[in-house]
């Protein structure tokens, strides 16, 4: 019997991977014959670096870069193992978290350091890039990390910009002639947690302005500098990006991505899919057991269970959904390849008690479940 163990992380409680390995401690003690596929999932977001770096054996590269305000930080990117592929989440470079809430502001910070990730990765000699964006605290359009790759901005007095939202405005000429050669070939492919445009109401500095410091007057200036941008980017490169859907993602690092890295962007969930060859796990499968701290009416849009029980549903395999908790309107995702959803406390206990004993109990509902399909 073949048991495909696919959750995402149970945030706050344990890994992927431990949630995971909690799943076949469960299974192995009804059926200890049964051959468990560890796959740890992730949605593109948090935790996608080391999901993938551990399912194929790879390394957690760290290096010196320069965080969102210019100060030095320790980020980190994966390597899987092939040695061919990197695997860069732009947060822990760039990311809103390293920076205090009081010195937050997207007028000033930079995606430097996610491009500098990039280059530490091409001196590895990688021809592949997974990029997760999302969680920034930037809103530069990506020019910081284009600067990192040897792209000039340039204003009308010849220049460099500064670092941040605030001088893309004053944005006059783009130089692409020092661009790392290396990026022609290689591939990047992004996971966007959005669909944004660039600009306008709907645009980056609109919806995610506001949680890396903006004020009401900030963004309306961040939003006309990345129109700005966009005007100066199909003048002088002919390309035209500002309203594709994920151009706002990471304050406008879609849009670079794309624009100049000739970056196709995905769903997270999708990538992941691809990346740990899940579907070939899937196929032949008697049963997949995927999970996550809550199931909820959320999971239905392109959540890792849902992505899990898609893939499981093309192949009539059953599904066996896992999950801390369990909110309301999850009925429709018995239609969309969920075969059940269960709970795994035990009884009713503070949140602190849950999230601490959540391997004994995915384990311990692991093996209830597997008691069941033995009768
Ligand atoms: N072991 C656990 N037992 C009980 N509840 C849990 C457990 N682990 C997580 N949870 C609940 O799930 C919540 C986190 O949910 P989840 O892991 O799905 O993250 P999310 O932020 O909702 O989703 P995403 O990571 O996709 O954005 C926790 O706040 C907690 O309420
Ligand atoms: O980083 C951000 O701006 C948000 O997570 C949307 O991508």
């Amino acid at each position: 019997m073949k048991f495909v163990l696919a959750p995402d992380s149970f945030k706050e409680s344990m890994t992927a991977r431990k949630a995971a390995l909690a799943m076949e401690k469960g299974v192995k003690a009804v059926f200890p014959d049964a051959e468990c596929v560890v796959v740890p999932m992730a949605d593109g977001g948090e935790g996608t670096v080391e999901s993938l770096v551990s399912m194929t054996n790879g390394e957690m590269i760290k290096t010196e870069v320069l965080g969102p305000l210019g100060e030095s930080v320790i980020a980190e990117y994966g390597l899987l193992g092939e040695g061919q592929t990197a695997v860069i989440e732009m947060a822990s470079a760039s990311g809103l978290e390293l920076i205090k809430p009081e010195d937050r502001n997207p007028l000033l910070t930079t995606s430097y350091g996610t491009g500098q990730l990039i280059k530490h990765a091409l001196d590895k000699g990688v021809s592949r890039f997974l990029i997760g964006i999302g969680g920034s605290a930037t809103n530069d359009g990506g020019a910081g990390m284009l600067q990192a790759l040897g792209v000039s901005f340039k204003d009308e007095n010849g220049k460099e910009l500064s670092f941040g939202g605030g001088p893309l405005g004053r944005l006059h000429t783009i130089d692409v002639s020092g661009l790392d050669e290396r990026i022609q070939h290689v591939k990047f492919e992004v996971a966007c947690d959005v669909t944004n445009p660039l600009i306008g109401n709907n645009g980056a500095s609109a919806i995610f302005g506001p949680q890396k410091g903006a004020t009401v007057d900030m963004v309306h200036v961040l939003d006309q500098n990345l129109s700005h941008f966009a005007d100066v980017m199909k003048e002088q490169l002919g390309q035209d990006i500002a309203h594709l859907d994920g151009a706002g993602a990471a304050g406008g690092l879609g849009a670079g991505l794309m624009a100049f890295l000739n970056a196709e962007l995905k769903k997270g969930i999708d990538l992941v899919i691809e990346y740990t060859g899940l579907e070939e796990q899937i196929r032949g499968a008697d049963y997949v057991f995927t999970g996550e701290g809550s199931i909820d009416a959320q999971t239905l849009f392109g959540k890792t269970p849902y992505g899990v029980a898609s893939v499981a549903k093309k192949y009539s395999v059953p599904v066996i959904a896992f999950a801390g908790r369990i909110g309301n309107g999850v009925e429709p995702l018995y239609d969309n390849g969920f075969n059940v959803i269960i709970g795994i406390l035990k009884g009713v206990t503070t949140l602190e008690e849950a999230l601490d004993s959540g391997e004994a109990n995915l384990a311990f509902a692991a093996e209830n479940i597997c008691r069941v399909l033995k009768i």
